[in-house]
């Protein structure tokens, strides 16, 4: 029984395993402080949720906490092969949302759990709206690294000079940020990018950047001190990773996988030596060409390296083809390779056979390899992931590089994909070095996120600047001013009237005011 006293708060995802990862982390972190957390993003992903990662309605204890779900219908036909086009997909999924969002802030006031705040990720700026509305307060997950944050900032800002079509090939220099060559900023900025609606919706969220109180971030103090210091006094960041390290729930079940991962998997790793096998996958989204996944296959067999591969297929609404491995190569691999759909990512990272990780470096799988102190090849192919390959290279060094920039367009030859295997199997004094930053990192992650440590520090700010809101407003008195304070005295007067009259009695703003203490429970709006 969920404890009525716990401060509520409310997070809304977007629909994408790399935004829901994180966001959920958060959720068991806040959980595990004691806070009742509730987890929202559309039904069509819930439903793959339910069935892969054992989600039910029943809130999860986690600490001192819960987390429960709660799935939207986001009016989109789940067999629509349109869902990638951000630019139809998002005006929708807005909406929607705000349609449907306050009706369950006000539901779950209405059951007794008033909500405190509303957190989201990425792609859906318009939640700090809706707070806003609600007269409650709003925070935003950043998921991805800091230096990236500033890429699209001062670049949003036009603060400094960016590849242009005029000028395609020019370098970047940010503040406290390695000099960028033209193909090592996020991707979706090159003036050439197949993917100008995905810029547009990142740069969505820097108009919206002053309504969240808190930009917390995943990613830590020591991971990228300058440049998280340097911004955190232009904006309210608050790096609070690796979320993915609780020390107070580690055995917690939630998860909010997509696809059930492979059951052997754990097993066929046991059998193997240490440091022997090479991990591979290129995460949620990205889609290698058929000709790149022959050129890896042969690069592999070539090797003799032995590897876990995963293949994840297509998304359904993509439209892609499924790839397939050449004839005959699962036969000639036998015991000394497994291909799957989808992997239980952090065990396999954490597992002593482990010797290094092929990845596209998307900012959950590099956060994944630095905390588990895992070697990389890096093989970014757009977006943040050229950025981070950069990252895990030149600066965090622990990895190698099988490309620079984006390898989308680009298919790299099995001789390539050999040399990196051999490059980071080979015990030699590089692969150690590699190995020993590596452990450096898992080191430092594992001191910021135990108690006291930076991120845990940051993490207890919010949750105590949190419940100091959420006291504040237990008295409506308290937020608005004395005229607004005696309209509201009159609106409660008529307790019967209808809301939506009862709203058009009085100014914006106090209107507002009513509607968020109406969804925290304080007063009750009632229909007739
Ligand atoms: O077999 C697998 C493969 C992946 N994962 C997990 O899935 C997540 C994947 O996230 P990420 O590594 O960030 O990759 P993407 O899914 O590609 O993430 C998208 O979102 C990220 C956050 O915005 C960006 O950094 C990436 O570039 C973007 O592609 C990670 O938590 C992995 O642990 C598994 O559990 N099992």
């Amino acid at each position: 029984m969920v404890s009525e006293s716990l401060v509520h708060v409310f997070l809304v995802s977007f629909p994408g395993q790399g935004h829901v990862n994180p966001l959920l982390r958060l959720g068991e972190r806040l959980a595990s402080k004691g806070m009742l957390v509730t987890f929202t993003t559309p039904e069509s992903i819930g439903k793959e949720m339910r069935k892969a990662s054992n989600i039910t309605d029943e809130p999860v204890p986690v600490g001192d906490g819960y987390i429960r779900f709660e799935f939207f219908e986001d009016g989109w036909d789940d067999n629509e092969p349109r869902r990638r086009d951000p630019d139809q997909y998002l005006p929708q999924l807005e909406l929607i949302g705000k349609e449907v969002i306050p009706r369950m802030i006000q539901k779950n006031a209405e059951q007794g759990r008033p909500v405190s705040c509303l957190i989201n990720n990425p792609f859906i700026p318009w939640v700090s709206d809706v707070a806003d509305s609600l007269g409650l307060p709003s925070a935003m997950l950043w998921v991805q690294s800091c230096a990236c944050f500033t890429a699209y900032y001062y670049y949003y800002h036009n603060l400094v000079p960016f590849p242009s079509e005029k000028e395609s090939e020019i370098d970047v220099q940010l503040p406290c940020i390695p000099l960028l060559k033209h193909d090592e900023v996020p991707s979706f900025l090159y003036p050439t990018t197949p993917y100008p609606s995905l810029r547009r919706t990142i740069l969505g969220q820097y108009n919206k950047l002053d309504k969240p109180f808190c930009i917390l971030m995943e990613s830590f103090q020591e991971l990228e001190p300058e440049i998280i210091e340097y911004m955190s006094k232009i904006c309210p960041i608050k790096p609070v990773g690796p979320l993915f390290m609780n020390p107070k729930a580690a055995n917690s079940a939630v998860r909010g996988d997509f696809m059930k991962a492979d059951d052997s998997i754990i097993e066929w790793l046991d059998s193997k030596p240490p440091s022997s096998v090479v991990y591979i996958s290129f995460g949620s989204v990205v889609s290698l060409k058929q000709e790149q996944v022959d050129e890896i296959a042969y690069g592999l067999l070539n090797s003799g390296v032995s590897f876990l591969w995963v293949m994840k297929p297509p998304q359904k609404d993509a439209g892609l083809e499924l790839l397939v491995l050449p004839e005959g190569f699962l036969e000639k691999v036998g015991e000394n390779g497994k291909v799957v759909q989808w992997s239980p990512q952090e065990k396999v990272l954490a597992h002593p056979s482990v010797a290094c990780f092929a990845t596209h470096c998307g900012w959950n799988s590099t956060m994944e390899s630095l905390s588990s102190g895992m070697p990389v090849i890096a093989f970014p192919q757009w977006g943040d992931q050229v950025t981070n390959a950069v990252y895990l290279v030149d600066v965090f060094k622990t990895g190698i590089r099988m490309c620079r920039g984006e390898a989308e367009d680009r298919i790299i030859p099995r001789e390539e994909v050999e040399k990196c295997l051999f490059e980071a199997i080979l015990k030699g004094p590089q692969a150690e070095e590699r190995k020993r930053n590596a452990l450096k990192w898992k080191k430092a992650a594992e001191e910021a996120v135990a108690e006291g440590g930076s991120s845990d520090r940051n993490l207890q700010a919010f949750v105590d600047d949190v419940k100091r809101i959420s006291l504040e407003v237990t008295d409506p008195a308290d937020l608005v001013n004395k005229s607004m304070a005696n309209d509201f005295a009159k609106l409660v007067e008529k307790p019967a009237a209808a809301a939506n009259d009862v709203l058009k009695l009085v100014e914006k703003p106090v209107a507002n005011d009513i509607a968020g203490f109406a969804a925290k429970g304080m007063v009750k709006l009632v229909e007739v």
